[in-house]
């Protein structure tokens, strides 16, 4: 009979043998070099460290194209923004997969029939769609305004209870964590404009709960993602069950205001017989994207507490417009989604905003050996059961293409083109990848918060403030800031307000 510590030694060793096997592999002659890396993990503390730094360095060192470890897994990263076209074009490279593989390791959910339900809620998107999501976003950008501003701070127990707009407001100058205000502002009318809102509130379903249990979850995303199971994370789990203590799908629907992303996923579900449960978890899937509006928001409004000139500048093109359309200082002012389109600088700002805080990577997994060619005309294979990768940071961070890119220029975008070994560059900011459908709700969402946050709120941060991107963060869509910062801010006196037009 063996003993117990020799049967555990046999094991580990069998193990490390599979393991050894698998992540080891002799490269072949047309494929593109690998980035040497630690015998056991790869490239994997490269990666986490500092992705776009591993990146640039690997690519000064091995060229526009190269082959990176992490565990066990091979990633080809392209590296020329001039590849995008033909990257997103190549049959071979599949998104369903690595869909499927987040859905399957971090949320425990296998959707069936997800090519409908993704069709589905894409066609929610777009359209007339666009016009209803954003009279309730606007619906409920105000009245989180109108909440903020008022002096006793919102309860739990009312949260989900319609807004009541009696109370006194103050017009004194408030200081809270810029995380608490954007909390309080556009997460809640994320949530309301996804969830809708209920008369009977259930007491774990309401913005600052989720939001707070969702902070805690999305911790762990990394690890789930790569196939860590969940129980080994306690904090996960205890979040995750309060995530998932919501009203059931009947009740959901009931909501006043429940979005048509909620409706459609809702009956996708129940039609192909999943349970409460996988509802459940789809809303959270759902929130999860939602969430990326949420950190943009949160970028864009540090940008302008942190420098007036950026603040100023902005006010200025946007009480013009106010003031085009305002007649006899009427109290409300109509602007359309063409019209908020048009303002230049508000664009430029955030596509700047979008440029710098970004950390999301198109990942695509490989289905068949597949020759790459590159713009230069070389041709390179890259290997079935591999992943191929276009960083969106790599790009935004690439100083060929933007100068300073450590920089934050308000006016980079305004009627500018931009160009790398001396061609234009098609797409310079790849944040959304070629398959988001969340694209234009993004844009438009958070050009109105900005927007009318700038018409009624006067913002800055006390000295010393100062938040970073956490760039062990990417990987994920926008990085998370390492540390929250304070700030400062006011209801402007006799501020109009903006209301939403078809
Ligand atoms: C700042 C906001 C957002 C960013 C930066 C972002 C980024 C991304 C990225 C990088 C991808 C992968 C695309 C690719 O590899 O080609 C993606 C996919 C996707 N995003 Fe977004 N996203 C955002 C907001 C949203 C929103 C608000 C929604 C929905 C309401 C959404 C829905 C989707 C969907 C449905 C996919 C494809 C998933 C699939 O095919 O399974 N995104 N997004």
């Amino acid at each position: 009979m063996l003993t117990v510590g020799v049967s555990i030694l046999i094991a580990s060793f069998l193990l490390l043998v599979v393991y050894l096997r698998l992540a080891f592999r002799i490269r072949r002659k047309s494929e593109p070099p690998y980035v040497p890396g630690h015998f056991l993990w790869g490239n994997s503390a490269q990666f986490s460290k500092h992705l776009v730094r591993f990146l640039q360095t690997s690519q000064k060192q091995l060229g526009d194209i190269f082959t990176i470890r992490l565990l066990y897994h091979y990633f080809t990263i392209i590296m020329d923004p001039h590849c995008y076209e033909t990257f997103v074009k190549e049959k071979n490279f599949d998104f369903s997969l690595v869909t499927k593989q987040v859905m399957t390791n971090v949320f425990g959910l296998e959707v069936k029939s997800p090519h409908k339900l993704f069709s589905e809620t894409t066609k929610r998107l777009k359209g007339v769609y666009v016009n209803t999501t954003m009279e309730n976003f606007a619906k409920h950008v105000q009245n989180s305004f109108t909440d903020l501003t008022k002096t006793s701070a919102m309860t739990t127990s009312d949260c989900n209870a319609n807004i009541n707009t009696d109370g006194n407001t103050s017009v004194d100058w408030r200081r809270e964590t810029l995380l608490t205000l954007m909390s309080r502002t556009v997460l809640t009318s994320l949530f309301y404009t996804l969830f809708g809102r209920s008369v009977d509130p259930s007491k774990n379903f309401c913005p600052n709960v989720f939001h707070d249990n969702f902070i805690i979850f999305n911790k762990y995303f990394d690890y789930l993602w790569i196939g860590l199971p969940l129980k080994l994370f306690p904090k996960a789990v205890e979040a995750l069950t309060i995530l998932l203590q919501q009203p059931t799908s009947h009740n959901m629907l009931q909501r006043d205001g429940v979005s048509e992303q909620v409706k459609v996923s809702i009956n996708h579900f129940r039609q192909q017989g999943h349970s409460e449960k996988d509802i459940a978890v789809y809303m959270l899937v759902l929130f999860r994207v939602n969430y990326n509006i949420f950190r943009v928001s949160f970028w864009c409004v540090y940008k302008l507490a942190e420098d007036p000139r950026i603040l100023k500048d902005l006010e200025k093109e946007l009480h013009e417009a106010i003031e085009m359309k305002r007649t006899d200082g009427e109290e409300s002012v109509a602007f359309t989604l063409a019209e908020i389109d048009e303002l230049s600088l508000l664009d430029s700002f955030l596509k700047e905003t979008l440029r710098m805080y970004s950390g999301g990577l198109m990942v695509r997994y490989i289905t068949e050996d597949t020759e790459f060619e590159m713009p230069t005309g070389q041709k390179y294979t890259v290997r079935k059961g591999d992943r191929v990768v276009m960083c969106a940071a790599g790009v935004h961070m690439d100083p060929e293409i933007f100068e300073d890119p450590e920089v934050f220029k308000l006016e980079r975008f305004v009627n500018t083109t931009f160009y790398k070994f001396g061609k234009e560059v098609k797409k310079p900011i790849l944040s959304f990848g070629s398959l988001c459908s969340g694209q234009r709700i993004t844009l438009l969402q958070v050009k109105w918060f900005v927007v009318n946050l700038i018409n009624s709120f006067s913002l800055h941060l006390p000295e010393g403030q100062k938040a970073e991107p956490d760039t062990e963060s990417y990987g994920i869509e926008i990085l998370a800031p390492v540390t929250d910062v304070q700030v400062d801010f006011r209801p402007k006196e006799g501020a109009p307000v903006l209301v939403y037009s078809k």
